[in-house]
């Protein structure tokens, strides 16, 4: 009599850490994906994977071999719809490990207090522009960009390259001034370009007095490590976003502690 060979199902430690991190990886990609067209394509290609198994069970040749080529490029159609996710999930996984240790290594060298006061005066011109920009119903869109990637920003930017400024902010959103129109994008401590042009975001389910702006903000957060602030020109209203997620009308103490951490 045959016994059942049990060492298969032999669970061992490494066993629970490959499924553990595989639901992590899971999850992960869930987050990055909840909410955007993405998924509809993904459950598409789900769909024509399993008929491409009814087709094969059932030997319908003609359609197992059209839907085979499909299966065949499967990962390719994957890389390239999901290009925007995989650059997202691959930021999310490398730059931001780096960014963490550097904060510690400055907290180490130079205790909280002083990190957190050194931090206060770098924000506390951003938090000021803000401040006149919402009380002027002047629209804005400032990104925080934790690695400045060139080649991202600087297609469709005018490089500006200049210490930050609330003066500056302001003069670049009046509405009369040539680079109104598009994102500022602060990095390395600077007001690095202005009048950026920057992907919008897919998702469906924003609500419906967003349009291109806080699209715009928020897609950029998608793409890259960086987080942005939105001023609505219509109702004078702050908004946050971060790896696409966006915090609506947000209080200036909100905004200090956001930066505070963020950037
Ligand atoms: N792709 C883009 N990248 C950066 N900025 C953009 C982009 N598209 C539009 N904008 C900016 O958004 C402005 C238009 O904003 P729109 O009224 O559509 O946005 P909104 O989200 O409704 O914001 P608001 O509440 O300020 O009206 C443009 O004048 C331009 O400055």
């Amino acid at each position: 009599m045959h016994s059942l060979d049990l060492s298969l199902f032999k669970i061992t430690p490494i066993n629970i850490l490959d499924i553990l991190l595989v639901t992590f990886l899971i999850y992960q990609l869930y987050n990055l994906i909840r909410g955007t067209i993405a998924v509809n394509i993904l459950l598409g290609m789900a769909v024509i994977y399993s008929l491409y198994f009814v087709v094969k069970l059932l030997q319908m040749q003609l359609l197992t071999e059209i839907l085979g080529y499909f299966k065949d490029v499967a990962v390719i159609i994957i890389v390239v719809v999901f290009q925007q996710e995989i650059r997202r999930f691959l930021l999310l996984v490398g730059k931001s490990a780096s960014l963490q240790r550097n904060k510690a290594w400055w907290r180490y060298f130079f205790g909280k207090a002083q990190a957190e006061k050194n931090n206060y005066a770098r924000i506390k011109p951003i938090i000021d522009a803000c401040k006149s920009l919402k009380q002027t119903r002047t629209g804005a869109l400032i990104v925080f960009a934790k690695y400045y990637d060139e080649q991202f920003y600087q297609n469709s930017c005018e490089v500006v390259d200049a210490k930050i400024s609330k003066r500056l902010l302001e003069s670049i959103f009046q509405k009369t001034s040539p680079l109104h129109d598009g994102a500022v994008v602060i990095a390395e401590n600077k007001i690095k370009s202005a009048s950026c042009i920057l992907p919008l975001t897919d998702k469906v389910d924003l609500p419906p007095q967003f349009g291109l702006r806080h699209r715009a903000g928020i897609g950029v957060t998608e793409a890259n490590e960086a987080t942005a602030i939105i001023v609505s020109e219509e109702t004078g209203e702050i908004s946050y976003a971060k790896q696409g997620k966006v915090k609506m009308n947000i209080s200036f103490a909100e905004l200090e502690k956001l930066l505070n951490k963020d950037f």
